[in-house]
This record gives C-alpha cells, sequence and structure tokens, in this order.
C-alpha cells in the first residue's frame, strides 16, 4: 500500500535522512522505531510532503512527489509529533475538521470515535488547549479517523504519556488495527512491538534492521542498544517509557 524507495531528506545541507526504503502492506501495523534525531519524524514528513526530500513515494499504486494534498485526499494521513490540534476549537470541533476531509471515503462515525475515546464524551465541548496531554493525544488521533483514512501516520503517539495513558491509547489503536493500515513511529518500543506485527529500526539517518515484531520483542538487549538505552543496576533506563504527561 504504501511503499518508499531511497527517501533522503536533508536540513540546511546537513542529511537527516540517508536513502531509507521501507513498505508497509494493506491491513498491517508496522512501527518505525529508533532514538532521538534517528531520523523517524522526517521520513514521515518526506512521506506526506511537509518536508523536501528526494527519492519515490507510491501510496496505493500512484507514485507521490511532493502532492500533500494528493496523498490526503487519497486516505493517507499524518497524526504529527506534538498533536497540531486547532486550539482554540473544542475537542468536537477537531473532530468534525477531520470529518470535513472524509471526501466520500467510508470510515467511523462521529460517535465510533466517542466510543473508541468514551474520555473524551464529558470532554466534547471543552477547549483542546485545556485539554491534558494524553485527551489532546486522543482527540489528534480521532480526527484522523474522522477523515476517513485507509492509512494512519502515527507520529510518536505516547510522547509526554503517562504509563498508564499510553496503555489506554494502544489499547485504543488495536481496536483500530483491523480497519486501518498504520505505520507507527515510536520510541517507545514494547507499545509499539505490542501494536504492530513488523518494524524497522532506525538510526542515524538509515534503516539499520527489520523484523517481526516477535523477533525484537526477544532482542531487549539489542532493541535497547539500538534505542541508546544503558542499563542501571539490573533496570533498564528508558526515557521514553517512564516519561510522565
Ligand atoms: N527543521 C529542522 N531543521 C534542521 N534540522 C532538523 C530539522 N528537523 C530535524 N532536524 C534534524 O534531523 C535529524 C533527524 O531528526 P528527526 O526529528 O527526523 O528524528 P527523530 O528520529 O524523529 O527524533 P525524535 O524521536 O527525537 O523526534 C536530527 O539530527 C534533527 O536535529
Amino acid at each position: 500500500m504504501l511503499k518508499i524507495e531511497n527517501v533522503r531528506v536533508s536540513y540546511n545541507g546537513i542529511d537527516a535522512v540517508h536513502g531509507v526504503s521501507l513498505e508497509v502492506s494493506e491491513g498491517e501495523a508496522v512501527a518505525l522505531l529508533g532514538p532521538n534525531g534517528a531520523g523517524k519524524s522526517s521520513t514521515l514528513k518526506a512521506i506526506v510532503g511537509a518536508v523536501a526530500s528526494t527519492g519515490r513515494i507510491e501510496f496505493d499504486g500512484g507514485v507521490y512527489r511532493r502532492q500533500p494534498d494528493a496523498l490526503a485526499r487519497a486516505g493517507l494521513m499524518l497524526v504529527p509529533e506534538g498533536r497540531h490540534l486547532f486550539k482554540s476549537m473544542t475537542a468536537h470541533e477537531n473532530i468534525q475538521v477531520g470529518e470535513s476531509a472524509r471526501r466520500g471515503r467510508s470510515g467511523p462515525s462521529v460517535d465510533d470515535i466517542y466510543e473508541l475515546f468514551p474520555a473524551l464524551v464529558p470532554l466534547r465541548d471543552r477547549a483542546s488547549w485545556a485539554l491534558s496531554g494524553g485527551e489532546q493525544q486522543m482527540v489528534a488521533v480521532g480526527r484522523a479517523l474522522a477523515g476517513g483514512p485507509r492509512m494512519l501516520l502515527l507520529d510518536e503517539p505516547s510522547m509526554g504519556l503517562a504509563p498508564l495513558v499510553i496503555s489506554d491509547m494502544y489499547k485504543s489503536l488495536a481496536q483500530i488495527r483491523d480497519s486501518v493500515t498504520i505505520l507507527c513511529v515510536e520510541q517507545n518500543t514494547q507499545a509499539a512491538l505490542k501494536l504492530c506485527q513488523r518494524a524497522y529500526v532506525m538510526a542515524n539517518g538509515e534503516i539499520q534492521l527489520e523484523a517481526t515484531a516477535a523477533e525484537l520483542a526477544g532482542q531487549k538487549r539489542l532493541m535497547d542498544s539500538y534505542m541508546g538505552r544503558k542499563d542501571v543496576g539490573g533496570a533498564v533506563e528508558d526515557k521514553a517509557e517512564t516519561t510522565a504527561s
């Protein structure tokens, strides 16, 4: 469904993504893992045309080059890092904005979205700036889902959230996994490997490893070394998994 080949991104002449190729088939949930600065977000931004890039981006059989609107029309939607909600609009209005991008595609109704995120029901009329990080993340995912995506690109859905909130977010994502194809960028390897069937591990702007989630789940030491985590007296120091909201 999504195939990118030899994608390169550079900022002010400095390469951030060095020729990344990856593929996600329809119906799959795939993780793109890696430490800070690996180039994960830049790869997602290149896919949706939010940064200049070179290389080939194929979605649903069509080749796209710097055409963000065309990709959104084709049903590829990004939930960006930091959520980027319309802060003065309510939670409900943000979700309605998503619905207005549906363009005839089928997908979950607004009621379905409240069913997926019941915590949003009493908050629907609250301005988005007054929501917690976890609640804003629910609205951001709900807004993208309301657009009836065929594929969702999720950029660090766990970022800045407390462990229990991450767990709830990932339970909701597991509920939509069978109806939407997913590419999920994460530093929280545990959460992403539970959601996804397969993963790419990225470091220094390159894909270092591709494996099934089951293979990677059994390779904790290897994953920790890729993610730049160190063992502290037997307990693994993992900023991404312990950051509170
Ligand atoms: N707008 C920008 N201008 C200059 N350099 C940038 C810009 N955005 C990202 N970079 C650099 O590109 C490299 C890759 O960054 P990117 O955000 O893609 O990594 P990441 O793997 O998503 O990291 P994180 O998990 O910390 O978000 C980093 O060295 C970063 O400093």
